[in-house]
């Protein structure tokens, strides 16, 4: 039977091991352009690591998973962070787990959040997180990350098998 992994709202507070979310919510603003815009300045931190690298941006298309979604492997880029925002209000699904003793996933901790449509996340260097998981409909996402020669993906197989079948642990 896999372990069922109960989603969390995704706060900027309880995401904070793991990265920073991306979103105008819980961040502040100051006026630029004469006042004509707010600039929610600096609100997710690019880390690029190691010789060769450098800040890129992408574009992704996510297929659309639908719960029950199970959960066997994790991936991690030691040389840098992975931003994914939302282009078009399309919510999904953020599994994480700290570093274990054994550099491995953490499985005893491993957390799933939900991720409204005007929410971005991005995961520091070296985070454990599972790969695009979009919920339910297709959806497109701006991806800044490492671009660089460097291998930067370390995926570990997970000793149990697990499942977000959508229900909540906290208030929601
Ligand atoms: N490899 C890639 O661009 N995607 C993964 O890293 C992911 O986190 O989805
Ligand atoms: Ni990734």
């Amino acid at each position: 039977m896999p372990n069922l992994i109960k989603l969390e709202r995704l706060t900027k507070a309880k995401f904070a091991p793991f990265g920073d979310v991306i979103a105008m919510e819980d961040n502040d603003w100051f006026p630029i352009n004469n006042g004509t815009t707010r600039r929610y300045h600096h609100v997710g931190k690019v880390q690029i690591r190691g010789d060769d690298g450098q800040a890129g941006i992408s574009l992704a298309r996510g297929g659309a998973f639908h719960f029950p979604i199970s959960v066997s492997m994790l991936e991690r880029h030691p040389l840098g962070s992975q931003a994914w925002i939302p282009t078009g209000n399309t919510p999904f699904i953020v599994v994480v787990a700290p570093n274990g003793n054994d550099d491995r996933p953490d499985e005893s901790n491993i957390r799933a959040f939900y991720a409204e449509g005007h929410q971005g996340v991005n995961y520091h260097a070296g985070t454990w997180h599972h790969p695009l998981l979009t919920l339910a409909q297709q959806g497109d996402f701006i991806v800044v990350d490492r671009i660089g020669t460097t291998p930067n993906c370390d995926e570990c197989d997970l000793h149990q098998q697990f499942v977000v079948d959508g229900s909540y642990a906290d208030d929601h």
